[in-house]
């Protein structure tokens, strides 16, 4: 079956002044797939996010987001798409329950926040404020958030960082079960193992320009076939293998 674009963006322009941050790119993102946007720091990853997400306004080119233009429907993609809030956006007195039911309140919409805290694993914290959580618990949290309004796409910037290897591996677990119920995820990582572990295709971004698209193994098949090779031999496992062997791989609640 075709593959359906949620998103389409077409010959995107941002320009800080006189910085090009953003030199014309064109990719789409699928409907119900992980996409990663991969890249140097200071690619342009985040601006073309925000853009996209109708929280930052473009130079030029053109941005469709499930049928609807940032032009002139950016209250109609507000609706349908979740962003996960940086820490800042958290009322630092309301308990996770609270603060559920308040976002609720602001979408208009009638959700129970057991309902929401059983998606990621923290029912138990229903009373503990954000401040209060793991940096695992933070990130599950958020990204809780960003699914009330029952959207189409939501979008994590760098979601992982910061985590230890069990929280990273179950915070996997827990962006593919929001893919396979249908929601399509676009990511930012500068984790390559985590982009070729869970994207379904990945965009490079350098200096503002796309400089490549592909699912990762297929990015990996042609490198190899172009007659690259690691220069040692790879071990059967690795370090991080050894953590979780050791330390197992359930949520950490401390
Ligand atoms: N508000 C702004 N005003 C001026 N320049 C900006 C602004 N926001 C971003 N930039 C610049 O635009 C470029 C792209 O920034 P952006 O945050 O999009 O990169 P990024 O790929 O998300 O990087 P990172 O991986 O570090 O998050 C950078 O050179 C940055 O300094």
């Amino acid at each position: 079956m075709a593959k359906q674009p949620i998103i389409t963006v077409k010959n995107l322009v941002k320009n800080y002044g006189d910085f090009a941050a953003v030199k014309g790119i064109s990719f789409e993102v699928y409907d119900g797939e992980i996409f990663g946007l991969l890249g140097p720091n200071g690619a342009g990853k985040t601006t073309t996010l925000e853009i996209i997400e109708t929280l930052r306004n473009k130079t030029s080119g053109d941005v469709i987001v499930d049928g609807f233009s940032v032009d002139h429907d950016a209250a109609a993609i507000k609706q349908r798409i979740g962003v996960q809030l940086q820490a800042a956006g958290y009322y630092p007195n309301l308990n996770l329950s609270e603060l559920i039911k308040l976002f609720c309140g602001l979408y208009g919409i009638d959700k129970t926040p057991t309902e929401m805290l059983e998606k990621v694993a923290l029912t138990d914290k229903a009373k503990s404020k954000y401040k209060e959580l793991s940096g695992g618990q933070k990130q599950r949290f958020s990204i809780a958030t960003t699914l009330i309004n029952n959207p189409k796409i939501i979008f994590l910037d760098e979601p992982t960082t910061g985590l230890d290897p069990q929280a990273r591996r179950n915070l996997w677990d827990l962006i593919r079960e929001i893919r396979d119920s249908g929601t399509t995820v676009v990511i930012t990582t500068h984790y390559m193992d985590e982009a070729e572990e869970l994207c379904d295709r990945v965009a490079f971004v350098d200096g503002g320009h796309i400089v490549g698209i592909d699912t990762p193994n297929h990015f990996i098949d042609e490198l190899v076939a172009s007659g690259f090779e690691r220069k040692k031999q790879v071990k059967l496992a690795n370090l991080e293998d050894v953590f979780i062997n050791l330390t197992g791989k359930e949520w950490r609640e401390g």
